[in-house]
């Protein structure tokens, strides 16, 4: 059976970066950058002051005190308008251009006014010169490069994209998603299931990871597990980026998803991985008239399986189309809180819950009933790595954890 590992690398090898589409700052967060930018203005723009205070020249304090005369007061926003002379001094707020002949700030606790004479003394000792001041573009030069192509958009980097002249930026756009529920036992959650019913749990769950990494949800609701109804909402699903199926994945006799897909023109790329829980996860392609393509998977109905096959190999997929730079999910490393018995058949990932302890990521699986049990993934964070097979892992060994 294929690996996850080898499953990451045909989604990566399937799906293609999305293009690009120009966004405003305000809709750009967690957007990948499609092309680099470079700054329109030297940062700062000018020699600016980083306190409020006296705009001085450094060489009229060859004996560490010194009393200025007060040419004018500079305000954030405006310009100096006098040039100092020795001697001379301006008053100066936070944020505003250095006049010509000044090269330092001296705040202005450390200034004695006389406001009759227009001067002001200052005993702090030798100023040196750049005290409190930004020279200009010692940050960034005009023309020079801001942020390359594949960067991830954080506060931070939206910032200093407005900061540097780009209030619009091409991104690669996210995609659509649509999510199509399958089975006859499902109803919807405001209804009571009558006897052999289940609430249909797995669409809102889906809508929310979708949300969450990004991209657009289309619920498509419930298609029954009859070809006819099935087809024809797989067809409306089509139409998006990426169509999301749950149940029938698996060997039931009404596991007509597989079946239904190929029907459809779509080329299955995998079925079933060596996980747990996930195992009948199905991959596939459908290369659409309209030259784009749509990612299909049919994830299996279990609500564990299905919320970990999304966090592991659908969200992958997401951030491969759009443009991220390391799209598979990143584990982390974790020492394990107590011992623990692992007998899977297959690796597993066992819903976990991580704390920090003394600056240390420490992790301790939770109780599972296994892959129908989803009230277990509500108390976990993360989930746990362990291996195949009858295996003692002693409590402070280092594993593999995912965070979610
Ligand atoms: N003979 C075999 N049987 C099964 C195999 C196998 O390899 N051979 N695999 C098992 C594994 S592992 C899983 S996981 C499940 C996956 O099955 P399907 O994807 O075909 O899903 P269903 O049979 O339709 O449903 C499984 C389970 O999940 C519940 N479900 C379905 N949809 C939803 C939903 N939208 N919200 C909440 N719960 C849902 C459904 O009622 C079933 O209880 O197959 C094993 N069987
Ligand atoms: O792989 Mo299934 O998801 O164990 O329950």
């Amino acid at each position: 059976m294929l690996s996850a590992q080898d499953a990451f690398q045909l989604i990566l090898e399937t799906v293609k970066p999305a293009p690009s589409e120009q966004r405003s700052l305000f809709d750009a967060w967690h957007c990948v950058l499609a092309e680099g930018t470079v700054s329109d203005l030297n940062i700062p723009p000018f020699d600016k002051a980083l306190m409020d205070g006296f705009a001085v020249n450094s060489a009229d304090f060859q004996n560490g005190k010194t009393t200025l005369q007060i040419q004018e007061t500079i305000f954030a926003g405006s310009v100096p308008t006098i040039s100092l002379q020795a001697g001379q001094t301006s008053q100066i707020m936070t944020g505003a251009p250095l006049p010509e002949g000044a090269d330092a700030v001296v705040q202005i606790e450390h200034c004695q006014i006389d406001e009759a004479a227009r001067s002001v003394k200052i005993d702090t000792g030798p100023v040196s010169p750049g005290k409190n001041m930004l020279p200009q573009s010692s940050v960034l030069k005009e023309g020079s490069p801001v942020l390359a192509a594949g960067t991830v958009l954080r506060p931070q980097e939206i910032g200093a994209l407005a900061e540097t002249g780009s209030p619009s930026v091409r991104v690669r756009r996210a995609p659509t998603v649509a999510i199509l529920a399958t089975g006859d036992e499902l109803v919807a959650p405001e209804e009571s299931p009558q006897p052999g019913q289940i609430r249909n749990s797995n669409e809102v769950m889906l809508h929310a990871q979708i949300l969450q990494a990004d991209a657009i949800p289309q619920p498509l609701g419930i298609a029954r597990d009859e070809r006819n109804q099935l087809r024809s909402k797989i067809q409306e699903g089509l139409k998006s980026d990426f169509l999301l199926l749950s149940g029938g994945v698996s060997a039931g006799e009404r596991d007509l998803v597989p079946s239904e897909l190929e029907q459809a023109g779509v080329k299955q790329v995998f079925h079933k991985v060596n996980l747990k829980p996930g195992k009948p996860l199905w991959f596939g392609v459908l290369e659409r008239a309209d030259g784009d393509p749509c990612y299909i998977f049919g994830l299996p109905g279990n609500p564990v399986s299905s919320m970990v096959c999304f966090e592991l190999f659908v969200k992958t997929a997401i951030r491969q189309f759009m443009g991220f730079p390391a799209p598979r999910p990143r584990a982390l490393q974790a020492r394990l809180s107590d011992d623990f018995h692992s007998s899977g058949n297959r690796p597993t990932y066992q819903p976990a819950q991580l704390e920090w302890e003394a600056g240390e990521a420490v992790v301790s699986p939770l109780k599972t009933m296994g892959s129908a049990d989803l009230h277990s993934t509500v108390q976990a964070n993360s989930v746990a790595l362990f291996s195949t097979g009858n295996q003692h892992y002693q409590a402070g060994l280092n594993i593999d954890v995912f965070l979610w």
